[in-house]
């Protein structure tokens, strides 16, 4: 992680110096896809990006066609987006499997003694280990899509996180300063470490009000396995049950008048815990399996940022989020960047 925001931190200096101020910052955080990339396929990463941006471009396709008439069956009928969606799919296992395969073979062969630590390694030792001693449930496909859930679930929902945490900073310069602050004191011009990060509260609390006004997963689509009562409704078993999330992230009533605010200081009570209100990971048995590797990623990534740069709202910017399965900036996020130490 740290490695990775050196990199986007150092593409930024270069730009100021040959006298760029003005920057989409939403494009840098999507830059750091290196790190889920390199955390599920380590050294075969590069490929893992092109994979993304394939995912990126499906994601587009299906909430596309979603906004299309939809009758039983239509998913099946060869229309223009079926047919993109289907070879665009194929694609993306394509990819994937020769990534997975050649891992194996190399196994295989002797040419490596392990298949690593990365995620795909840690799936691939998991499925040995249940070939040796017991029934055996893992297989080559099965990888293949936990690799592209981790993927799609891992990435722009981060960077999304990362951008609009970015704009608020930029739009509230008194939480800038104190954040800032913070960081100097707990990392005193060091790196972020693993130490460092439970320290960073403010940072914290900050993060925790971007995901409540701009939850990236903006909805949670349930079915309902069995009837029951909800309150005064009869929800029957097969009923399809979306989850507003975004709705009670900004409900007055749950959260108070400043609802709309931005005002970090509602996570500062320490008997703050996420539950029914506040559900940007989801919660139960299927909530984000990534929900800490999430946190530890914007919490590193902002506190090198805020260290190195002071960033303010650009005139250009125009705040306009748009729903397409997750919450984006319309237009893009457009912030002034000064360096610190120049
Ligand atoms: C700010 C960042 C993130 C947000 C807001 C977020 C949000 C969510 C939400 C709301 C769900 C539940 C979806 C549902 O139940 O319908 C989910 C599931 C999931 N997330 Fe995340 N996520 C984030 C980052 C990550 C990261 C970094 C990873 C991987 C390293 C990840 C991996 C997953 C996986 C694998 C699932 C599916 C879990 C399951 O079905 O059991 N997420 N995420």
């Amino acid at each position: 992680m740290v490695e990775c925001t050196k990199k986007m931190l150092q593409s930024l200096e270069n730009a100021v110096e040959l006298g760029q101020t003005e920057f989409e910052i939403g494009e840098y955080m999507t830059r750091l896809t290196d790190i889920i990339s390199r955390t599920e396929f380590d050294c075969s990463y590069e490929k893992g990006k092109q994979i993304f941006h394939l995912l990126t471009a499906l994601q587009r396709l299906c909430a596309q066609a979603s906004r299309h008439l939809c009758f039983p069956g239509s998913r099946f009928f060869p229309s223009k987006y079926n047919r993109e969606i289907k070879s665009l799919k194929m694609e993306v296992e394509r990819l994937l499997m020769e990534i997975i395969q050649c891992r194996k073979d190399c196994v295989e062969i002797g040419r490596s003694s392990s298949y690593g630590n990365d995620l795909l390694g840690m799936l691939l030792n998991e499925m040995q280990n249940k070939r040796e001693n017991g029934p055996f449930s893992l297989n080559l496909q099965l990888i293949m899509d936990e690799c592209k859930t981790f993927f799609f679930a891992g990435h722009e929902t981060t960077a999304l996180l990362l951008t609009w945490t970015t704009m608020l900073l930029s739009s509230n310069p008194s939480w800038q300063d104190k954040v800032r602050a913070e960081v100097n004191h707990v990392c005193n011009g060091e790196t972020p470490s693993v130490d460092h990060l439970p320290k960073l509260a403010l940072l914290n609390m900050v993060i925790n009000e971007s995901l409540r006004l701009y939850p990236p997963a903006t909805v949670l689509p349930r079915m309902a396995f069995e009837d029951f009562k909800l309150g005064d409704l009869h929800i029957p078993k097969g009923l399809s049950i979306w989850i507003p999330v975004l709705a009670i992230h900004h409900s007055e009533e749950l959260w108070g008048k400043d609802a709309n605010e931005f005002n970090p200081d509602r996570f500062a009570s320490k008997s703050f815990s996420a539950g029914r209100h506040f559900i940007p990971f989801a919660a139960g048995p299927r909530n984000c399996i990534g929900q800490t590797f999430a946190m530890m990623e914007a919490k590193i990534i902002l506190a090198m940022l805020i260290s190195r740069f002071c960033f303010t709202i650009s005139d250009s910017y125009r705040h306009a989020p748009v729903i397409v399965l997750t919450i984006k900036p319309k237009y893009g996020v457009q912030v002034r960047l000064k360096p610190l130490n120049p």
